[in-house]
């Protein structure tokens, strides 16, 4: 979305002059309007404007311990799941907050404190030492099925966070680490790096992002790494996306693939193949076992493979949702059409055009439309049961 999305000075301006949306609200509003190059700035949504202790100490306050949102920069989910929090902690119920999404993604916040969030349920299926809960999905097939590339679409459609082993291995090297030298020999032979290595790259990155849900691509990719990963990091994959495909078109796609790739020659490929059917193959055959595996028919086009991805994320996607619910706060979201989206209440990141409605009549949403590429949902009033 990037540049076509209104800054939220520009999305404050137009809260304060929208007739409409003072309707659509039922609520007297004002912008609170500062010249600090700062703070998402905060709406009153009591009649009596006159009693805004909390609006003025938050705008008097932008250096206090809320983070501050430059005005004309649009806000990102990541940053705005943290302001959130912030928020949260300070008894801010009777606020609104004009906020711009600028990019597609999912809301979420740590449990602690927020009484809606349901992440110790049962569903949740990992964690990581700083007591964050994870989804993890590992993605397995042959060098060149395409995970990468259908990765790239599920993080765009579903908000996931795409961590490549491969990739992270190749920093490594770049980074000039003292294991370097060992990673970038192992790779050039198509050969497994030691799991202890590849495993701690991996759990750096979770612990390090801000998302809580993980694609992690070519891995695990022997038993080795399996093992390190469950006994580490305790977490258990929701599932194993495979994508099959026929060594004949694997071989052409790497040969194609022009990243300058030092293992995309035809000896190291060769190798690498060899060390799947050895080595990864196992590893979905084990999760096959407990029924973890979503087979794809790689070798069809990339738009073909990725409709069979999509049915795949949308279930999931829907029951992580629900752990996501932020309802602690009245929220305003504006779209570019200058339309309040969102008042009051939970929001959901949701996963599409038609996933919207569907969650809209599941949790029996007020209101529900879409902000562009975000699609966001809520209930009306915080509290509501999720059914
Ligand atoms: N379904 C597909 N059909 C044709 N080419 C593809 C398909 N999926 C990926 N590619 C291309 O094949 C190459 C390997 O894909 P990539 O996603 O990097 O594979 P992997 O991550 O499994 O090694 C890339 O150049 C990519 O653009
Ligand atoms: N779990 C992993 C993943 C990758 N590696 C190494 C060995 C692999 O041949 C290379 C490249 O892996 P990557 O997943 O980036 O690429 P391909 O799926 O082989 O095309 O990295 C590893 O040692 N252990």
């Amino acid at each position: 979305m990037g540049s076509e999305v209104p800054s939220l000075s520009s999305v404050c301006a137009i809260l304060n002059q929208e007739e409409t949306r003072k309707k659509a609200m039922g609520v007297e509003c004002k912008t609170i309007s500062t010249n600090f190059e700062s703070n998402a700035l905060m709406v009153d949504r009591k009649k009596d404007i006159n009693k805004q202790p909390k609006v003025n100490k938050m705008a008097n306050n932008v250096t206090s311990d809320i983070d501050s949102v430059p005005l004309d920069t649009p806000i990102s989910v990541g940053q705005l799941a943290k302001l959130l929090q912030q928020l949260n902690q300070r008894d801010l119920d009777h606020m609104i907050v004009p906020i711009v999404l600028n990019e597609p993604g999912w809301l979420s916040l740590p449990d602690e404190g927020n009484q809606f969030n349901h992440h110790n349920e049962q569903e949740a299926n990992g964690s990581l030492s700083n007591k964050k809960k994870v989804t993890v999905v590992f993605v397995l097939g042959g060098p060149g099925s395409g995970k990468g590339t259908q990765c790239a679409n599920v993080v765009q459609h579903f908000g996931f966070t795409h961590l490549s082993a491969g990739d992270l291995l190749r920093a490594e090297i770049k980074s000039g680490s003292e294991n370097g030298t060992m990673i970038q020999n192992m790779i050039k032979e198509g050969k497994i790096v030691p799991s202890e290595v590849t495993v701690k790259l991996l759990q750096r990155a979770m612990q390090e992002s801000d998302n809580d849900k993980f694609l992690i691509d070519g891995f695990p990719r022997n038993e080795e790494n399996r093992a390190a990963f469950e006994k580490v990091t305790e977490i258990e994959p929701e599932f194993v996306l495979f994508f099959e495909c026929s060594e004949e078109e694997m071989e052409r796609r790497l040969l194609n693939r022009n990243q300058g790739r030092e293992d995309d020659n035809i000896d190291t490929i060769r190798k690498r193949f060899k060390v799947f059917l050895e080595s990864s193959l196992p590893v979905v055959e084990y999760y096959g076992a407990k029924g973890r595996v979503r087979k794809i028919d790689a070798g069809k086009p990339i738009e073909e493979v990725f409709e069979t991805v999509k049915a795949i994320f949308t279930p999931i996607s829907e029951k992580v949702k629900c752990y996501l619910r932020i309802s602690l706060f009245v929220i305003s979201i504006v779209d570019t059409h200058r339309h309040t989206i969102v008042k009051g209440g939970t929001v959901f990141g949701c996963v599409d055009a038609a996933t919207a409605p569907a969650m809209a009549n599941r949790i029996s949403i007020k209101m529900c439309r879409m902000l562009q590429n975000l699609q966001v949902a809520t209930t009306e009033a915080a509290g509501h049961n999720l059914g």
